[in-house]
């Protein structure tokens, strides 16, 4: 009967991507945590440009940092998110430096839809700092290179076309429903009710 929802046509209306979606923001902001939540939310394939280097170099990020220097990383960083753009639509979590280049921003803005998870300095700083494996903090002073880090970018994450100002009291599941709202606001999710 018209109008009648089969289950074959329900599964069509499953959420769907326009074009691969990217979150950018900073280092302790929730890039990976809630791309992997997201992914699973919309039954897509989740990558991470700081793991697919990893997985490549077989080094981790602080190794390539020391061994070869931020500029080596950013090529490397430039080069994985130009060809994973090239696949299917996916979830696509950047490191936080990724957006700060001109390049990248300009392709990311051209090819995928780009989510800002902003948070702010107290959040991240809780985030981050029992961990050592952000080289940029590995300083004598790593909240202030953070609070000086937030302060140069937040201008620069601020050109993103979209954003979700991340709250210390969500959980990963909830921020990642908020972003999904977000998202399927700008057109970017088709088929999503929540
Ligand atoms: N509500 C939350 N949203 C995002 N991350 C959270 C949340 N609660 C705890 N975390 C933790 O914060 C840390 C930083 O998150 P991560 O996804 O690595 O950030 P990023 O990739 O932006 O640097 C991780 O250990 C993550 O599990
Ligand atoms: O902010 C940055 O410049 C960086 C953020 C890190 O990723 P996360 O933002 O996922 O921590 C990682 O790419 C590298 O340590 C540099
Ligand atoms: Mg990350």
């Amino acid at each position: 009967m018209m109008g009648e929802t089969t289950p074959q046509s329900r599964e069509d209306e499953a959420p769907r991507l326009a074009r691969t979606i990217v979150l950018v923001g900073m280092m302790g902001a929730g890039k990976t945590a809630v791309g992997r939540a997201l992914a699973t939310r919309l039954g897509v394939e989740m990558r991470d440009s700081d793991a697919e280097i990893v997985a490549s170099s077989q080094l981790s990020i602080a190794e390539i940092f020391e061994r070869y220097g931020e500029p080596f990383f950013r090529e490397k960083e430039s080069a994985v998110i130009a060809r994973l753009l090239e696949g299917e639509p996916c979830i696509l979590s950047t490191g936080g430096g990724a957006w700060m280049s001109e390049g990248n921003r300009a392709l990311l803005t051209e090819r995928a839809a780009v989510l800002w998870l902003k948070a702010d300095l107290e959040l991240l700083w809780s985030r981050v700092r029992h961990k050592t494996t952000r080289p940029l903090l590995r300083t004598s002073a790593p909240k202030k290179t953070l609070t000086e880090l937030l302060a140069a970018r937040e201008p620069v994450y601020a050109l993103a076309p979209l954003s979700v100002h991340v709250q210390a009291d969500w959980s990963i599941e909830e921020t990642a429903e908020r972003v999904l709202a977000v998202l399927a606001e700008a057109g970017a999710v088709e088929g999503y009710a929540r």
